[in-house]
């Protein structure tokens, strides 16, 4: 590995996502600064190595710090960002106000897309920090399962091939396997738009209907994220990994899925304000079906899952009827060039 195991890594982000990645790496490093934003979790994570209200059970090694201060970051030899994506523009400003040196890499770790731009989360980190080497890691990683060491594998994405395989050493334990990939585009539109067909699996399973429905939805939803994906710049191998339907399985079949829970209760008869102050933590797919719907228009795209969820989120339509509506529309082949 060409980083050094005497360096310090940062996490931005100590929700459930940030300490589990803030484990793994730490094997690797001598310290790891894990950044928040509330002084009491902070205090609870350098006092008793514990996160409590995200990763239950879970204790953290004591290489782990925790901070609010960004200033800390700047001693930094590597930088992951794993802030909610409506927070990471905030974060990447908060790098360049520190002062972060200019070749230390920033991976971004989050899963979604802005709103109004469209701008994937590299891209957002590489505008506010033009001069930094950018990668993305992505794949079927729930954090409960990842912090508490079992087995998964990942894909990190950057354009450089030897900062690739130093990062693959660095996300790498045994309970970690890491493939390295050049598409950071395709990566990163994959764990974004698999939170939206999550819900919809969610919703599914909400409303009663069994395995059959669940299985052609996690199909025709793979079709309509290789469809958009490509058209936003990935390469369609990518949506058959890791980060593609890797990811989709996991988020659309798993009870740890937040995106997932939240179809499931919205299915029930929730709404979406109930649903989403009960869950606590981001659900992605809630705020991304809306940047995503822009997204596919602006994109000329046909994505009829996505169109579904957008109305049953946000223009009140009964789960219902946008099955019913879906289920319904003209026939047509399964595979269309
Ligand atoms: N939880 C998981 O299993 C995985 C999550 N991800 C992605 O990682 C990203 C982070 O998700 P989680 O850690 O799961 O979320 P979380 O809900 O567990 O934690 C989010 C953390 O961010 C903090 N936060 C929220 N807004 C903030 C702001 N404006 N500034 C600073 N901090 C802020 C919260 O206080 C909390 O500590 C998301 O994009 C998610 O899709 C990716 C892979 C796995
Ligand atoms: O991205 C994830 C697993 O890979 C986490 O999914 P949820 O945000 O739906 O919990």
């Amino acid at each position: 590995m060409a980083f050094d195991s005497s360096q310090t890594v940062a996490v931005l982000g100590a929700g459930s996502w940030g300490s589990a990645l803030a484990i793994l790496v730490s094997e690797h490093f001598q310290k790891v600064i894990l950044v928040g934003r509330d002084p009491e979790q902070i205090a609870e994570i350098n006092a008793f190595h514990t996160n409590r209200n995200y990763l239950p059970k879970i204790k953290l090694p004591t290489n782990i710090e925790a901070t609010t201060d960004y200033n800390e970051v700047a001693e930094a030899a590597l930088i992951l960002s794993v802030l909610p994506t409506s927070a990471t523009r905030e974060g990447a400003e908060a790098l360049k106000k520190v002062g972060i040196k200019a070749n230390v890499p920033v991976v971004s770790c989050a899963k979604g897309i802005e709103r109004n731009t469209g701008r994937r989360m590299s891209e957002i980190i590489a505008e506010l920090l033009p001069e930094n080497p950018i990668a993305v890691l992505s794949g079927p990683n729930h954090a409960e399962e990842v912090s508490a060491k079992m087995a998964t594998c990942a894909v990190v994405g950057c354009s450089d091939e030897e900062l690739a395989a130093d990062l693959q050493s660095v996300f790498t334990a045994n309970y970690f396997r890491t493939y390295t990939s050049d598409d950071i585009a395709g990566i990163e539109l994959g764990g974004a738009l698999k939170n939206v067909f999550a819900i919809a699996a969610g919703i599914v399973a909400g409303i009663g209907l069994g395995d059959n429905a669940i299985a052609a939805l996690v199909t025709r939803g793979l079709t309509e994220m290789t469809r958009l994906g490509v058209a936003l710049g990935g390469r369609q191998e990518t949506f058959s990994g890791l980060s593609g339907i890797g990811d989709l399985m996991a988020t659309c079949y798993s009870p740890h899925s937040r995106n997932n829970r939240v179809g499931k209760a919205l299915g029930s008869g929730e709404t979406l304000q109930e649903a989403t102050d009960r869950l606590g933590m981001v659900a992605e797919g809630v705020p991304n079906t809306l940047s995503i719907y822009e997204a596919a228009r602006k994109a000329g795209i046909e994505t009829p899952l996505i169109d579904a969820v957008y109305q049953v989120l946000y223009e009140d339509k009964p789960a219902q009827e946008a099955l019913v509506e879906l289920l319904t529309r003209e026939p047509k082949p399964e595979h269309v060039d």
